[in-house]
C-alpha cells in the first residue's frame, strides 16, 4: 500500500539528503520488542532462560527485540504477565520518564497500557500510579493489563482529562503524556490503520488536541514535577509546536536536558515547526531509519517552582479492639488461600474486597474507577471466591496450594483453553501456574482440577 502522497512530499522536504534511507526503513518489517516485567521477575533473569532469542534493546533495561519468527503473544508466560509486547520505539518514554518507588504517577493516555505497564514496573509497587484512559472499552482493555502484569499500586480511571484536572490539582510528581496523534511514525509501506485514516489536515486537528490535554497535564503536576510528552508521529506540528506553544502559554515549565541519552535518540528540530522555541531541541526524535524501531518522538518537561502542599490521607486505624476483630474477620476468608497480601488495606464493597495499597485510593470513588489496588475476591453465600487479578499479583510462594508445571506440559495449554485436567493435589483453591509464573486459579477436588480460567481469556480458537 502505497504511503499517503502529501506525507512523502513533507518528508522528502524535511529530510533532504536523509530521505531515501528514511523511505527504505518503512519498506522494511518492523522491529518487534517485548519488556520484561521486573513485578514478576527481573530483565536479566528472564533473557536467561526465555524460549525467544532476545537482543537487548540499548534504549530500556526491560526491553528486547525478538525475530519476526517467534510468537511471544502465544505463550503462557505472556498471559502469566511476564512481560508486555512493545514495540521497541515506545520503550523510549517508560526509560525516560523513569517512575521511582514512592513516587505519584499519571499517565493521562494510558490504554492499551504500554507506558503504565512499564511505568508500574519500575515503581516495584510502591507509590500511586494512576491510569487514565478516556476512551470506555479501550479502559476495559487498559484495567486488563494492569491485571495480567500484577500491579498493585494502580487505579485504572476512566475520564476525560479535565475532569481530572478538577480533582487533581497540583497532586502529581511525574505525568506522561503519550498522546493522541496523526500516527505517522506508525507507516509501513505494507500498511498500517493509521494510513488509512491520515489526511493532511490531521496533524493540526491532533495538535489542537493535544494542546487542550497538556494543559490539564500541566494543572496537575506539582512544582518541581516531570511531564513526558510523546507522539508516535512525524508531523513537527504535533511534536515541536505542540511544545512551543506548551511552553508560550506555560513559562512555569522548562525543557529537561537529559543526561547521556541513548546515542540512537536525534534531537528534536524546532526548526522545523512554525515559532519553534529552540530549547526544544532537547527533546528526541527516534527514526526508524537511524535505529531498529518505529518513528517517535518524546520530550521531558519540568515545571518549576515549589510543590504544594497536599493533605495527609491515612488509612483508618482500627480504634477499639471489636473493630480490629471485624477487620480480621473480613480477611480472614481471603488468608486461607493466600498466606500473605502485598502492604495495605482491605475495603469490601457490596460483595467485593479489595486491597488498597495507597490511602489515597480510598478518595477516587467520585470517578469513573475501572480498577483500584487488587480485586482480592467475592464473597458469595458462606464461601469466597479468589479473583484473578489476586493470581496476577502475589508470587507463588505466597499460595498454599500451587500446581505448577513446565510451560511445554500439555496440561498448561489444556488450562488456557478452560478445560479441566488431572492434578493430583490437595482439595481446594489453587493458583495454577507454567514455570513459576502464575496463570490463574483452579479448584481441586478428586484428582480433576476444575477450570477458573476467566472465559474472556480462554484460547479458543486460536
Ligand atoms: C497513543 S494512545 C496511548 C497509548 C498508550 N499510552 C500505550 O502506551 O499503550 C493515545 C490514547 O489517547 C486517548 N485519547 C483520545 N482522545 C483523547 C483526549 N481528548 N484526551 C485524552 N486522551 C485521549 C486515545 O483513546 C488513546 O488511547
Amino acid at each position: 500500500m502505497a504511503l499517503p502522497i502529501e506525507f512523502e512530499q513533507r518528508m522528502q522536504r524535511l529530510l533532504g539528503d536523509e530521505y531515501p534511507a528514511f523511505q527504505d526503513a518503512l519498506a522494511r518489517p518492523q522491529a518487534r520488542g517485548l519488556r520484561v516485567n521486573p513485578l514478576k521477575i527481573s530483565p536479566a533473569a528472564f533473557a536467561g532462560h526465555a524460549p525467544f532469542s532476545l537482543t537487548p534493546v540499548p534504549w530500556a533495561e526491560e526491553g528486547f527485540f525478538y525475530p519476526e519468527t517467534e510468537r511471544p503473544g502465544r505463550h503462557p508466560y505472556y498471559e502469566a504477565g511476564a512481560y508486555y509486547i512493545q514495540e521497541p520505539s515506545a520503550m523510549a518514554v517508560g526509560a525516560l520518564a523513569d517512575a521511582q518507588p514512592g513516587e505519584t504517577v499519571l499517565d493521562l493516555c494510558a490504554a492499551p497500557g504500554g507506558k503504565t505497564t512499564h511505568l508500574a514496573g519500575r515503581m516495584r509497587g510502591a507509590g500511586l500510579l494512576v491510569a487514565n484512559e478516556i476512551n470506555t472499552s479501550r479502559a476495559a482493555v487498559l484495567a486488563q493489563s494492569v491485571e495480567r502484569m500484577g500491579i498493585p499500586n494502580c487505579v485504572v480511571l476512566n475520564e476525560t482529562p479535565e475532569r481530572l484536572a478538577q480533582y487533581f490539582p497540583g497532586f502529581f510528581d511525574k505525568i506522561v503524556v503519550d498522546a493522541p496523534c496523526s500516527g505517522e511514525g506508525m507507516f509501513r509501506k505494507d500498511g498500517n490503520p493509521a494510513q488509512d485514516e491520515w489526511t493532511p489536515e490531521l496533524p493540526a486537528f491532533c495538535a489542537e488536541r493535544q494542546a487542550g490535554i497538556l494543559d490539564c497535564a500541566a494543572d496537575m503536576l506539582r512544582g518541581g514535577g516531570i511531564l513526558v510528552y510523546s507522539t508516535c508521529t512525524f508531523a513537527p506540528e504535533e511534536d515541536e509546536g505542540t511544545l512551543s506553544r506548551f511552553l508560550e502559554r506555560h513559562p512555569d515549565f522548562e525543557m529537561v536536558q537529559v543526561a547521556d541519552p541513548p546515542i540512537l535518540f536525534a534531537p528534536a528540530r524546532p526548526d522545523w515547526a512554525e515559532n519553534g522555541n529552540p530549547s526544544v531541541a532537547a527533546a528526541f526524535r527516534l527514526w526508524p531509519h537511524q535505529l531498529d524501531g518505529e518513528g517517535h518522538f518524546a520530550a521531558v518537561l519540568r515545571k518549576t517552582g515549589a510543590p504544594a502542599e497536599q493533605p495527609e490521607v491515612t488509612f483508618p486505624a482500627a480504634r477499639t479492639k471489636k473493630e480490629q476483630e471485624a477487620y480480621e474477620r473480613m480477611i480472614q476468608p481471603v488468608l486461607e488461600h493466600v498466606r500473605e497480601l502485598p502492604n495495605g488495606c482491605v475495603r469490601q464493597r457490596k460483595d467485593r474486597l479489595y486491597l488498597l495499597t495507597d490511602p489515597r485510593m480510598q478518595e477516587v470513588d467520585e470517578l469513573r474507577v475501572r480498577a483500584c489496588g487488587v480485586e482480592l475476591g467475592t464473597l458469595r453465600k458462606n464461601r469466597f471466591e479468589p479473583s484473578h487479578a489476586l493470581a496476577h499479583a502475589l508470587p507463588p510462594a505466597a499460595f498454599y496450594r500451587v500446581c505448577d508445571l513446565p510451560a511445554d506440559d500439555p496440561r498448561v495449554e489444556q488450562y488456557l483453553r478452560g478445560e479441566t485436567f488431572p492434578w493430583d493435589g490437595e482439595k481446594g483453591w489453587t493458583a495454577v501456574a507454567a514455570d513459576g509464573f502464575v496463570l490463574g486459579w483452579g479448584k481441586c477436588a478428586g484428582g480433576i482440577m476444575k477450570n477458573h480460567y476467566p472465559r474472556g481469556l480462554r484460547w479458543v480458537g486460536r
